[in-house]
Order: structure tokens, then C-alpha cells, then sequence
């Protein structure tokens, strides 16, 4: 399942007081929140975050700087260049004639200033982008590796949708802050520092009256911000949820089809809809009383700008010029301001994104390869599992005390109930987790001390729930070994009997098939399994319960084929059918995490012990 479970409780916080629809099932699902949620600005993690840039630092971080530098400059030489022009050219001093000329000389240097800065922001943009672009790969890229280096027990923790779920959104946030961000904040500073040292050096005392609301708007605005901040927070929050029910009702449609439970899944959905819309709609509103304080904030500066700078102007203190450059200047100085306001949201945000992307990138492999781990030779197939216990959490032994030795090129087949243990003994075969206590040889190596691929590559695993990839089935037959030729690839198949079914098929090999396999039956996904795992040539063949959806006459099929592919390999088999292992040369019957019997067919149904109860249970209902 995925984010939810259908317990009952932690759902009924914050969403179910804001959701006025009366829905008594709206606790159906359970979503751990795997939103965004503000972080205080940590320096050791953007310090983290900023070694992404690294790699860029030589070749495109001085290009950036350099157009940051010259578009401020420019942004801030042009009205100054106005002012000048109406206090030398258009109105000068009196006495002094308006000169054409120096009008024109302005105009014209203004002109190319405008291009200039134009020009600037222009490849500023595009540059950010593309090293914001890059950053994210990388990310990403780690991440993704990172990912897949992770063990069984990672994902055994967590639901797929929702690390889906968290890498997409928090990659997303910290997407924004590369791309629009982390240059920004460098310009808005610049510009700011710029306009107040011009304002400063025009005139002190205007330059300090106009700033007087500076400290009320910082005021105001940091309040308003948190709220701002808090009720967008409130929507992703509303958000990821629907992503997490998304991800579980697609998955689960089948079922929600079979028990025809569309109008309930609709209900809930509608409902956690509504939630979103309200919340949107809260925020959006909040959001939107922000302009209209920058504006009468702006409205009282360029006031004070005007009563004031008038005075001045008449007293002869500072020229018309000044005034109209001052009137410039303070319009440009809420626009950096606002926008800091703005990314410092955004890095809020940026922080909760990194630590948990942090956090899984931190996560070690609970199956590691130990320092100085060898290269697993070629494996002859000599398999010791000695005095193994082993705990899925701790407390709760699955194995308790497994010995079990099988030979090179020997079947061994392990039955028992449900829960019995069964899988987990191979789980860790093939080193997906390491047992608590005891140990895994293979030809005398423990599979602790070898290389993890070197031993799975050689581990050959067909398991009851087929994976299909989207592809081809050439492909996915071919996923076994990816130098594998088409002859090869077709050889296989035709030894599991699955040429004739993918003959049948419209483009036959070359057929695409869809994630998860979807166009196939499950026991035509099985044989392709059982193609791709021969190709794979493994030395010690694992099937479990590989043949569960294949038909009787197929399966006495696959028998034949198998007994010749099984030849010279060290094979497990789980099966419920206990057909399918009568052949096996031992027998391992397990019963709550110990074996219990052991030995061939013939030897166990003399017994008449648990096998034989089991093989009777079979035979007695057919
Ligand atoms: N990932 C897991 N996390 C926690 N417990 C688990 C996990 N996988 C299996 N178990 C528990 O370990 C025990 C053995 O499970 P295992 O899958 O090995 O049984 P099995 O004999 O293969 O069963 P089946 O015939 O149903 O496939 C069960 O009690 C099961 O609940």
C-alpha cells in the first residue's frame, strides 16, 4: 500500500477541520505528510547544496558574475544620466542655454545602456538557467544512484510513492531556488547597495527621509511573509496528499473496479479536492494583500519624496534632476526588496527540500560490501547456509536457526506454509539483506566478504511477481544479459516455450509491452522471466514460485525443458504446487521460520510427516 494505511487515526488533523464536507469516511486513508515544511535557514547545508556549483565554477560562474555586475551598473548609470541630461541640456542653469548636442549625446549613451542591459539580463537568464538545469541533473543523478544502491530493508520502510512522491517535489522546490535564486539575491543585493550610496551620495538628508519607511515595510512585510509562507506550505501539504492518493488509486484501480468502490474513492478524492481548493484559495488571498502594502508603502515614500524633495528644490537644494533621479531610484528600490522577501521564502523552503534529500542521500545500504570485499570467482554453485537466524525487525525472528547445505548442481525445493520463511532464505542467497546471526557460504566464500555484484550477477532469480519493463519483449527478455545476440534471446525463449505465444503476437519480438507488462498474461510474463533468467546463465537458479500462473500442460513442458537447464546448476525452487518438486533432490520443509523435515520425495511421504500432510491437503481437493 502505498503512502496510506487504512488504520485509522493521524489523518483526522489540520485538512479535516478545514474540509466541511460531511464524508463520516474521510479517515479511510492514512497519508504520512511528506510535505515541505519550513526549516530554519541552516549554513552547513547550503554550504552542501552550493557544492553542486562547483563543477561550473570555472567556466560559466564568471561569465554570470561579470553580466550581474554590468546590468546592475547600467541599471543604475541610466537615471542618473537622465538627471543629468534635464539639469545640463533641457533645463540648465540660468544663463545657460539648452544645448541639442548634449541631449543628444545622453539620449543616445542611454540608449545604448538600455541595450546593454538588456542584453545582460537576457544571457543572465539563460546562463542561470542552464547551470541551474545542470545542478538539478546532477542532483538527481546522485540521488537516482543513490537510490538504487539502497537495500531491501530501505524500501521495505517506505512506500514507493511516497519516495516518489519526495524526490519529485523536493527536487522541484530546490529546482526554483537554483534556477531563479541563488544569482538573484547577489543582484537585488548589489542594486540595493547601489541605489542607496547614489541616494546617499545625492543628498543625505532626502536620501534618509525617504528611507524612513524602509524599517515599517521590512516590518510588515516579514510578518505577512511567515503567514504567506505558512498557508503555501498548507497547500503543498494538501497536495502531496492528493499525489499520494493518486499514486495509490491508479495502482489499486483494479481492485477498486472489481469491488466497484468508485463512488467511495471519489467521495474521499473529492473531498481531499476540496481541501486543496480552500487552501489554495487562503493562500492565494494572503498572498494578494502583499502588493497593495508595498504600494501604499511605496505611496508614503515617493509622498514624503515629493513634499519633501519639492522644498528642496525650491530652496535651491538639490536640482529638478536630482529630484527626478531620486524618483527613479526609490521606485527601483522595492523591487529588489520585495523579491529578497520572496527568496527568502524560497530558501526556507529550499532548506526542509535539501535535508531530506540529504537524508536519503545519508542513508547507508543496511547491505553493504565490507572493505577489501573480493571478487566472487565463478561460482561452482556450493551452497552452505549455517546456523542463520534472521529478524525482519527486531524481535520477530523470520529464520530461526536455518542450517541447510546443497550441493553443486543439486534441486533443492522449500515447501512449508504460508509465512514459513521460505522467500526470506532466499532473500538472503541473494544477499538482499545479511542474517542476524550466522552465516552464507557459497563454495565456501561468505557472501559478506565477496562483491555484491559479482555474486548476484552470477544468482539467477524468476519470482512469482514478474517485473516487465516497458520496451520490447526482445528487450526484456534480453534484460537478462545485455550483450545476449537475437539468436540467443530467441533460443531461450524457445527453450521455456514461450516462442509460439510471442509469435502470435502482432510484431512478435519486437512487440512493445507497457510498464509492469500489462498486455501480457501473468504466465506469459513468468515464461518471459524464465527466458530472461536462462540468458542470464546463472550458476545457481532461483524459482520462486515461478510457475504459479503457468497451466498444467505448459508447466510439464517447462519441466522437460527444465531438467536439461537445470543441469550443472545449483537450483532453489519455492512452489506451492508440489507437483512442480517432486524431482528436486531435497526437500526442505520449513514450518514458522524452521525446518522441520528434510529429504527426497520418496523419503518424506515414508515419513509421513508434515510433507506428507501437505502433499495429501493437495491431492485431497482435486
Ligand atoms: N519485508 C518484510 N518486513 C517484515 N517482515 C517480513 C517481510 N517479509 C516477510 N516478513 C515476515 O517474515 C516471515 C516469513 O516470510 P516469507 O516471505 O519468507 O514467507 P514465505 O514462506 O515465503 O511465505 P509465502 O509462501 O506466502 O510466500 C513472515 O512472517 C512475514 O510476515
Amino acid at each position: 500500500m502505498s503512502q496510506a494505511s487504512m488504520t485509522g487515526e493521524q489523518h483526522s488533523n489540520k485538512a479535516d477541520s478545514q474540509g466541511s464536507i460531511p464524508y463520516d469516511k474521510k479517515n479511510r486513508f492514512v497519508y504520512q505528510d511528506d510535505e515541505i515544511i519550513e526549516k530554519p535557514f541552516n549554513w552547513a547545508q547550503m554550504r552542501r547544496l552550493l557544492t553542486y556549483m562547483k563543477p561550473y565554477k570555472r567556466q560559466l560562474l564568471p561569465i554570470l558574475v561579470i553580466l550581474m555586475i554590468l546590468g546592475t551598473l547600467t541599471k543604475l548609470a541610466i537615471p542618473f544620466l537622465i538627471s543629468y541630461a534635464i539639469d545640463h541640456a533641457i533645463a540648465p542653469e540660468p544663463g545657460v542655454d539648452p544645448s541639442m548636442k548634449l541631449l543628444l549625446i545622453i539620449t543616445g549613451t542611454a540608449f545604448v545602456l538600455y541595450v546593454i542591459q538588456w542584453a545582460t539580463n537576457t544571457y543572465r537568464i539563460k546562463f542561470m538557467n542552464m547551470i541551474g538545469q545542470r545542478i538539478i541533473y546532477d542532483l538527481r543523478a546522485d540521488l537516482f544512484k543513490h537510490l538504487q544502491s539502497l537495500s531491501f530493508g530501505f524500501y521495505d520502510k517506505r512506500p514507493a510513492g511516497s519516495v516518489l512522491v519526495r524526490v519529485t517535489n523536493d527536487i522541484n522546490s530546490l529546482q526554483d531556488l537554483f534556477t531563479n535564486g541563488a544569482i538573484n539575491v547577489l543582484v537585488d543585493c548589489l542594486q540595493l547597495l547601489g541605489i542607496i550610496i547614489i541616494l546617499l551620495f545625492l543628498n543625505v538628508k532626502l536620501a534618509v527621509a525617504v528611507m524612513i519607511t524602509v524599517p515599517i515595510m521590512f516590518l510588515i512585510s516579514t510578518k505577512l511573509r511567515k503567514k504567506i509562507r505558512m498557508a503555501w506550505q498548507d497547500v503543498r501539504i494538501k497536495q502531496s496528499r492528493i499525489n499520494s492518493h493518486l499514486n495509490e488509486a491508479i495502482q489499486g484501480m483494479r481492485v477498486t473496479q472489481a469491488y466497484t468502490q468508485e463512488k467511495e474513492n471519489m467521495t474521499f478524492f473529492d473531498y481531499m479536492n476540496t481541501v486543496n481548493l480552500k487552501s489554495w484559495n487562503r493562500a492565494s488571498a494572503l498572498n494578494q494583500t502583499f502588493g497593495p502594502i508595498i504600494e501604499i508603502t511605496s505611496a508614503i515614500g515617493a509622498f514624503i519624496l515629493f513634499v519633501y524633495g519639492t522644498g528642496l528644490v525650491q530652496a535651491e537644494a538639490i536640482t529638478v534632476g536630482i529630484l527626478f533621479a531620486f524618483a527613479q531610484y526609490v521606485g527601483n528600490f522595492w523591487e529588489p526588496i520585495n523579491r529578497l522577501g520572496q527568496m527568502y521564502s524560497q530558501m526556507l523552503i529550499a532548506m526542509a527540500s535539501s535535508e531530506r534529500i540529504f537524508e536519503f542521500m545519508d542513508e547507508k545500504p543496511s547491505v553493504s560490501e565490507n572493505k577489501g570485499a573480493m571478487l566472487m570467482p565463478s561460482i561452482k554453485g556450493d551452497v552452505n547456509i549455517e546456523q542463520v537466524v534472521f529478524e525482519y525487525e527486531p524481535g520477530r525472528a523470520a529464520l530461526k536457526g536455518i542450517s541447510l547445505h546443497a550441493e553443486a548442481g543439486q534441486s533443492i525445493a522449500l515447501v512449508g506454509h504460508t509465512g514459513s520463511g521460505k522467500s526470506t532464505i532466499i532473500n538472503l542467497l541473494c544477499r538482499f539483506y545479511d542474517p542476524t546471526q550466522g552465516r552464507v557460504l557459497v563454495d565456501g566464500f561468505d557472501i559478506r566478504n565477496v562483491e555484491l555484484e559479482s555474486l548476484r550477477s552470477q544468482i539467477g532469480i524468476v519470482m512469482q511477481d514478474t517485473f516487465i519493463f516497458s520496451g520490447t519483449i526482445r528487450d526484456n527478455i534480453r534484460f537478462g544479459r545485455l550483450d545476449a545476440t537475437d539468436e540467443e534471446v530467441e533460443r531461450a525463449a524457445k527453450a521455456v516455450h514461450a516462442h509460439d505465444f510471442i509469435m502470435s503476437m502482432e510484431n512478435g519480438y519486437d512487440t512493445e509491452v507497457q510498464e509492469r507488462g500489462n498486455v501480457l498474461s501473468m504466465g506469459q510474463r513468468q515464461l518471459l522471466s524464465f527466458a530472461r533468467a536462462l540468458l542470464a546463465d546463472p550458476r545457481i537458479l532461483i524459482l520462486d514460485e515461478a510457475t504459479a500462473s503457468i497451466d498444467t500442460e505448459t508447466e510439464l513442458k517447462i519441466q522437460e525443458a527444465l531438467k536439461t537447464l537445470l543441469k550443472g546448476r545449483t537450483s532453489f525452487i519455492i512452489a506451492h504446487r508440489l507437483s512442480t518438486i517432486r524431482y528436486c533432490d531435497k526437500i526442505i520443509v520449513l514450518d514458522h521460520g524452521r525446518i522441520v523435515e528434510e529429504g527426497s520425495h520418496e523419503q518424506l511421504m515414508v515419513k509421513r510427516g508434515t510433507y506428507n500432510g501437505l502433499v495429501e491437503a493437495q491431492y485431497k481437493y482435486m
